[in-house]
């Protein structure tokens, strides 16, 4: 593929350096006309002759107006109103469909500092998809595409970044997204998740062990630092970590050092840190109950995600390719009234729990349209609590007000029991992993 340029003189030769950018790339006037196109941007978008005056906005988001007239950001009149590089995340039309790109924007002056044109760098975002592409994170709403842009410019630094926000709303595949978009994607994501570890487990998962260390270590076990060596190291509800291996934790973030259990060898570690909490964990600070400085370690790029409630504008778009993810051969399709439906619905455990209920209506769907009796029915399943006589019958006195985990250990016990123990029926029914179920069960000592 040649590179394309226009005959409008100096653009002819400057649209020679695209060609050295290994992502689509384009020399682009003020007044949005695409000047030149390197064989990326032609491989992605076809070949455009500059000569006949196409608009970027036309070619890539097949718009009639600019995109800030369309209520996107751009990153054309952003740098033109900057004078210097802007970047803004966007939803471009591709092969693949509709994806997630970040757009670089970079000023070109001549020696007087007067603006000639704009080079315009598109880098595609792999691990997101405003549609339904394999494992990608999905959505394409202002606060998804707000964490998305943050998740993107994170990723190509070494930088510890903390992930906060309610279970369910992705946060493990935001760690996924961070670690395949940074330079270390070749190596291992190592994830512990810290919930529910004893302080000796914790620390052997950590860091390892050496044969005879402690009774039952028959053998050296490589801890998960090492195994993470060069790649990154996800650790799972780090407010959880218990005081006693905080310290071990910031000592090991400190010095890049570690022993294995029972070995004096020093090792050093090479990994990139990121840590989700569904926690608040600056109540956690002010309580005593999780050190400062380890707080200051982990916390240096915070990225809250957004609930399911926070951008319910995905719902369509989430539940669509959810479906597909859960019946890839048999296709099933939502009718308007059961969108609608799942619109009312607040979806306190998010996507987690907008995958069960759509597991759960397939599950009970005879042909493959699912609507909006099923999704009722289907939600109903999920809080057995609002089944019981007293609420059926209207009956709102409470005679028995209890605390949140006192209710929280009942519902479980009750749901073992109407389920003969079965953990993962359990576990897909409260719409929590089953390390999760575990982790509450064993608070609760229900076995
Ligand atoms: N943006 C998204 N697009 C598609 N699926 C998603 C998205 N975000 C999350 N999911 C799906 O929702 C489920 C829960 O996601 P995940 O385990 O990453 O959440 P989490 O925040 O880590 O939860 P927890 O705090 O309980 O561990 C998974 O099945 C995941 O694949």
């Amino acid at each position: 593929m040649t590179l394309i340029v226009s005959d409008r003189k100096p653009f002819a030769e400057a649209g020679a350096i695209l060609e050295g950018f290994d992502c689509p790339a384009i020399l682009v006037a003020p007044d949005y006309t695409i000047l030149a196109t390197n064989s990326h941007y032609q491989a992605q978008f076809g070949e455009i002759d500059p000569r006949q005056g196409h608009h970027c906005f036309e070619v890539s988001h097949g718009l009639s107006v600019p995109c800030d007239q369309a209520g996107e950001d751009c990153p054309l009149a952003a740098a033109m109103a900057s004078g210097h590089k802007e970047r803004v995340l966007h939803i471009h039309r591709s092969p693949r469909g509709r994806e997630h790109i970040d757009v670089e924007m970079l000023p070109i002056l001549d020696d007087d500092g007067a603006l000639i044109c704009f080079v315009e760098l598109l880098h595609a975002v792999p691990t997101a998809g405003a549609e339904n592409i394999d494992q990608t994170m999905v959505g394409s709403s202002k606060a998804f595409t707000d964490m998305l842009a943050k998740i993107s410019r994170v990723s190509a630094t070494d930088a510890a970044v903390l992930l906060l926000g309610e279970s369910g709303t992705g946060k493990e595949l935001a760690a996924a997204a961070i670690h395949q978009g940074s330079s270390r994607n070749e190596k291992p994501l190592v994830t512990l998740e810290c919930a529910g570890l004893s302080d000796s487990l914790f620390e052997t998962e950590l860091f390892g062990h050496v044969k005879g260390a402690f009774t039952g270590a028959h053998a050296d076990k490589t801890g998960l630092v090492e195994l993470a060596n060069g790649g990154t190291l996800f650790l799972d509800e780090i407010g959880d970590v218990p005081p006693s291996m905080q310290v071990k934790l910031l000592r090991l973030l400190e010095s890049g050092t570690y022993r294995r259990v029972g070995s004096s060898q020093l090792r050093s570690a090479n990994f990139r840190l990121i840590c989700a909490t569904h926690k608040d964990i600056r109540t956690l600070v002010e309580a005593g109950e999780f050190r400062q400085d380890l707080y200051y370690r982990i916390n240096v790029f915070p990225i809250r995600l957004p609930s399911l409630a926070q951008r319910t504008e995905d719902l369509p778009l989430l539940a669509e390719a959810l479906l597909k993810r859960i019946s890839p051969h048999k296709r099933f399709h939502l009718t308007a009234p059961a969108m609608n439906a799942l619109k009312s619905h607040s979806f306190p455990g998010n996507i987690r729990e907008l995958r069960n209920l759509l597991t759960r209506a397939i599950v009970l769907s005879d042909t493959n349209l699912i609507d909006d009796a099923l999704i009722r029915e289907s939600l109903e399943v999920e809080v057995p609590v609002e089944a019981t006589p007293d609420r059926r019958e209207g009956n709102r006195s409470h005679p028995e007000w209890t605390d949140l985990k006192t209710a929280e250990a009942r519902y479980l016990e009750e749901l073992m029991v109407a389920h003969g123990n079965d953990k993962e029926a359990v576990a897909n029914i409260a719409g929590i992993s089953l390390r999760s179920l575990y982790r509450k069960l064993d608070q609760i000592r229900i076995k």
